[in-house]
């Protein structure tokens, strides 16, 4: 662990606009030294633009941004010492997976020499027979994998990710992103992550921000956010969401024989809910009546997509034995509803 724990980044009141597009809204974040913050969202809401800005890429239009606590709003790319990872890739054609690394470690203090940490280091991502292969002879998944690589060789304070995983295999992904967050936390470098896929922001980051329209709309440790979004836009970001139309009438909103007081609402609501917390309906119990379409499987976990009669979709945990086609009752765990 480093002995200054500055924070590694912080944003105060960050705001970057396009033309009359305002991208990012007044943001303030911070990233704590050695944290792994995790960064989703819907398309269009800002991210990319906040890594871009973190790394120099663009300038705020206003706001101040200091990384490892120094003033960095102006500092050029270079200078901010920053690892990262970007969707392109960004390689050098001509230098082999090694010198990438190698390349950029000349000169930098370090206990072992370059080709001693180049080595561990594309072990770590999988690349150790490899190590001699240009880009134009790796696969789409390797080039990141040697990115990923370069990104954490110079040991900076702060490594940016932007979808690092994006063109690896789903077994390649989970593993390396493991691995990845492993190698992070033991050498207490922090990370600024950015990710559609909730899975993965759920099983790497420390805590996770939520940035919609240019606002950061959630921010938390992942099961808090992922249990008790502050909105609908944030429980969607994290996935595996029923959304049901509904209206509310007479202060109550009702779902078959389920029955919920919505005291502020008249009119157009929306129920939202967890896949998990649906479950079929015990006995007596009151509920409402679906039929299974079809069923699939979800981190392991057999699940139904069911149809209401009103002719929507949800999507639960599959207990029983089930055929599509086959009529039930299902019901909500109501202390998890949005
Ligand atoms: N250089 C640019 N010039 C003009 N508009 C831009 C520029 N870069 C981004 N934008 C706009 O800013 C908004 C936010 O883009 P950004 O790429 O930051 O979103 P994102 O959250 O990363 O989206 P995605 O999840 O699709 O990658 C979008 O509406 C985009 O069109």
């Amino acid at each position: 662990m480093r002995e200054d724990r500055h924070d590694a980044l912080q944003l105060t009141a960050v705001r970057k606009s396009f033309g009359r597009k305002t991208v990012l809204n007044r943001l303030d974040l911070r990233v704590g030294a050695g944290e792994i913050v995790a960064i989703l969202g819907p398309s269009g809401g800002g991210k990319t633009t906040l890594l871009r800005l973190v790394a120099g890429l663009l300038v705020p239009d206003e706001g101040r941004l200091l990384i490892g606590g120094r003033e960095a709003t102006r500092l050029p790319p270079e200078a901010r010492r920053l690892g990262y990872v970007f969707q392109d890739y960004a390689l050098w054609p001509h230098l082999s997976a090694r010198q990438h690394l190698e390349l950029v470690m000349q000169g930098a203090r370090d206990s072992v020499s370059p080709a001693e940490r180049a080595a561990a280091l594309l072990r770590t991502v999988g690349l150790q027979d490899h190590a001699r292969s240009r880009p134009g002879q790796l696969s789409g998944g390797q080039r990141q994998r040697v990115a990923l690589a370069r990104a954490l060789a110079v040991r900076p304070d702060l490594v940016l990710l932007d979808e690092p995983y994006s063109a690896l295999d789903p077994v390649l992904r989970e593993t390396l992103r493991g691995d990845v967050a492993d190698l992070l936390r033991q050498e207490g470098r922090a990370a600024l992550h950015v990710t559609h896929d909730p899975d993965e922001a759920l099983s790497v980051a420390d805590r996770l921000v939520v940035l919609s329209g240019g606002d950061l709309v959630d921010e938390g440790e992942p099961e808090q956010v992922y249990r008790q979004p502050r909105s609908l836009a944030s429980a969607r970001a994290l996935g595996r969401l029923n959304e049901l139309a509904m209206t509310a009438e007479q202060q109550t909103v009702r779902l078959g024989a389920l029955q919920w007081p919505a005291p502020r609402a008249q009119g157009p609501v929306t129920l939202a809910f967890r896949w998990e917390d649906v479950r079929a309906a015990q006995g007596e119990e009151p509920g409402f009546a679906v039929r299974l379409d079809a069923f699939f499987s979800s981190r392991g976990q057999r699940m139904g997509r069911f149809r209401l009669d009103s002719g929507e979709t949800l999507l639960a945990p599959l207990s029983t034995r089930l055929q599509p086609g086959d009529r039930t009752t299902l019901t909500l765990v109501r202390s998890h509803l949005f």
